[in-house]
């Protein structure tokens, strides 16, 4: 094989690898069967590459498009994978798994999108943005105390963590469930964890996906008013689903007198979620 196809092929396997790894759903993948071009050398089967189904598990990601993916290269999947699939389809036994980002944060995380009342349980792609812009920018946070507004299942916090050597980093969340999978998480990555965090007050704010309704964003925009006297630097990242939403919060933040500028977009590409969807990033002055 002449060595760019050589690279080509390594850059495709690294892709499959990443989102299989993040159980990301199966049209995010870089298929190129079905699409007229030829699959590479190395890439033998899909069969070979649902092989690793049975051992790692995380049934989120064998979506409906798994059975149109094995139709398309005229081959039988596992058994073990329709398992999975009926499991995951019916609800039963499997409720959580384990997924893998960029071999350095390892999350456990609910396979449904909305669970025990929240939206908290599984990664969204606005925290892989923002932890893609900390590892591109690691400055900002080197050092720093950093206190993160909504952490989810922990993907951005944990980032910075390992990758920017922060000071100390104050994760934060509303609800039990999360909290309970955050301590999980932060203690799965070899984190000590400390209660007391009034000695810690932060350089740097920021918040993934937290814009997503109304009262979601009026509550934000209180509590970054009431930090205004530390003056931090704040992040916020988010998807932008609605012009509307986005609209709520820039008039919100002028309404208090904070100031706010869009960032440059980054193309990182670390993390694999949908580019499709738009990502953006504003960083405020309080
Ligand atoms: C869509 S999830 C995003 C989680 C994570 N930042 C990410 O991007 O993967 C929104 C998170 O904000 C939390 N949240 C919503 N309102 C909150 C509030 N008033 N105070 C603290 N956390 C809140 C939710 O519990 C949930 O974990």
């Amino acid at each position: 094989m002449a060595p760019e196809e050589n690279a080509g092929s390594e850059l495709l396997l690294q892709s499959f690898e990443r989102r299989f790894l993040a159980a990301r759903a199966l049209p995010s993948f870089p298929w190129q069967v079905g699409g007229g071009a030829e699959r590479p050398a190395g890439l033998s089967g899909v069969q070979g590459q649902t092989g690793w189904v049975s051992v790692v598990k995380p049934p989120a990601f064998l979506s409906d498009s798994v059975c149109p993916q094995h139709e398309a290269v005229h081959t039988e999947p596992l058994d073990e994978l329709y398992e999975a699939l009926a499991e995951t389809l019916m609800g039963q036994g499997v409720h959580a798994g384990h997924r893998s980002y960029l071999g350095s944060v390892t999350l456990s995380e609910s396979t449904a999108i909305i669970s025990h009342g929240t939206m908290g349980l599984v990664t969204w792609d606005a925290a892989l943005y923002l932890a893609e812009w900390a590892i591109e920018n690691p400055a900002a946070f080197t050092h720093r105390t950093i206190l993160e507004l909504g952490s989810g299942a922990g993907l951005t916090g944990l980032a910075i963590c390992k990758l920017c050597r922060s000071r100390a980093y104050i994760f934060s969340d509303c609800h039990s469930w999360v909290l309970k999978q955050l301590q999980g998480n932060a203690l799965l990555n070899g984190l000590s964890l400390e209660a007391d965090i009034t000695a810690n007050l932060p350089d740097v704010v920021i918040a993934a996906d937290v814009l997503y309704c109304p009262e979601a964003i009026v509550s934000l925009v209180g509590v970054l008013w009431r930090l205004h006297q530390r003056a931090p630097e704040v992040y916020v990242a988010f998807t932008v689903r609605n012009p509307e939403t986005c609209q709520l919060f820039t008039t919100e933040l002028g309404r208090v007198g904070i100031r706010w500028e869009a960032e440059a977009h980054h193309d990182q590409k670390l993390f694999p979620y949908k580019e499709h969807l738009e990502m953006a990033m504003l960083s405020l002055t309080l």
